[in-house]
């Protein structure tokens, strides 16, 4: 049995606009997608997800196209459920030359799904390095990065960026435009999630992005405009800690930015209700900066506060169901078996 465990992710900036070749800066945090890989001898694929419940059914399944799980809910939510395990285990059959390689494998997370926190990208990144790994090929986060991106990218239809996959195969803080990536330095964050509860749909998340984008001239500006957000953010987080810039200033300046993020995000319509309560519990705490992060449209929100009060705060805030400090994970994929 191979295991390896990957990071979910913030944006401090960047979501969406990144998927149009914008730069963007999210930054893995310390939890994690845990995925477990055995080889069988047969081509069966069996997955094991106790986190996947739909509608109140918990899902285990086998993973070969005609042996579908016997649940009660529609094949497109099973599909859409196990579509980027199926889209790992293509990967890592490629990666090492095996078409017909069969696996039993189990996924454990404590990452929320579809809450902006990047699961998806984390249990593609384990599931695409324990199976190679379990079919005796290893190879360089880079490469795990680069196939993970293409499974993520075929789930989401073509709808998604390199950003959260490279983020989570090679940890720290990262900058992603088009297919440059690389890992940057980046000031100690005191990163506070709050998380409503909910979800969304990255896909379609992403595809009202891009018609609001192509009807309108000033949504694409919008686009470019968080663009510049980015640009003016890096260079914050870059700046030499040794400079005169006082540090609690330099941060009070990367939450500025991570405000005027949100509120582009929110002019094209991927918030929400409960998202924007939680960015307004934490501003009125005191935190430097809130936004959401991920996808949107339910989920997380991530904002910066080296004191308790917008932890406590979002603790009250109706709508929040859980609130959390976030470490920075400066490791990406972590090969445990
Ligand atoms: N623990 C898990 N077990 C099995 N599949 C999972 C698990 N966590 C996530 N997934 C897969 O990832 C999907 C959620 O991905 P999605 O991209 O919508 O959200 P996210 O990655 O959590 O958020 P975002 O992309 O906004 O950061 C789930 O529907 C499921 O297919
Ligand atoms: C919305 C998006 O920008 C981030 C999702 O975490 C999509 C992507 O980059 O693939
Ligand atoms: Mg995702």
């Amino acid at each position: 049995m191979t295991v390896s465990s990957a990071p979910g992710k913030v944006y401090l900036f960047g979501e969406h606009a990144v998927v149009y070749g914008e730069p963007a800066v999210p930054c893995a945090i310390e939890r994690r997608a845990t995925v477990s890989v055995t080889v069988r001898d047969d081509d069966h694929v069996r997955v094991e997800a106790s986190d996947l419940s739909l509608d109140g059914f918990t899902v285990e399944y086998a993973g070969s196209t005609d042996d579908r799980p016997d649940v009660n809910v529609p094949a497109g939510l099973v599909e859409a459920a196990m579509g980027y395990i199926d889209a790992a285990v293509e990967q890592a059959r490629d990666a090492a030359d095996a078409p017909d390689a069969g696996f039993d494998i189990t996924v454990e997370s404590e990452i929320p799904l579809g809450a902006g926190l990047g699961s998806s990208a984390a249990v593609t990144v384990a599931g695409i390095d324990a199976a190679t790994r379990e079919l005796g090929t290893t190879l360089p986060a880079e490469a795990i990065a680069d196939r993970a991106y293409h499974a993520e990218s075929a789930v989401q239809k073509g709808e998604a960026s390199r950003a959260d996959t490279f983020c989570s195969a090679v940890g720290g803080a990262v900058r992603v435009e088009g297919d440059d990536c690389r890992r940057i330095d980046a000031p100690d964050l005191p990163i506070v999630v709050g998380f409503d509860g909910g979800a969304g749909d990255t896909g379609e998340l992403v595809s009202g992005v891009r018609a609001l984008k192509e009807r309108y001239g000033f949504a694409a500006d919008t686009v470019e405009a968080i663009g510049d957000i980015v640009r003016t953010g890096e260079r914050l987080l870059d700046s030499d800690p040794e400079a005169d810039v006082d540090e609690a200033a330099r941060i009070a300046e990367v939450g500025d930015l991570m405000n005027f993020n949100h509120g582009l995000l929110e002019s094209l319509g991927v918030s929400s209700r409960s998202l924007d309560s939680m960015v307004w519990a934490a501003r009125e705490a005191g935190a430097h900066g809130a936004k959401l992060t991920g996808a949107g449209g339910g989920g997380c929100i991530v904002a910066l506060d080296p004191t308790p009060e917008t932890l406590t705060a979002l603790r009250f805030t109706p709508g929040c169901e859980e609130a959390f400090r976030a470490e920075l994970a400066t490791d990406g994929v972590r090969r445990l078996e």
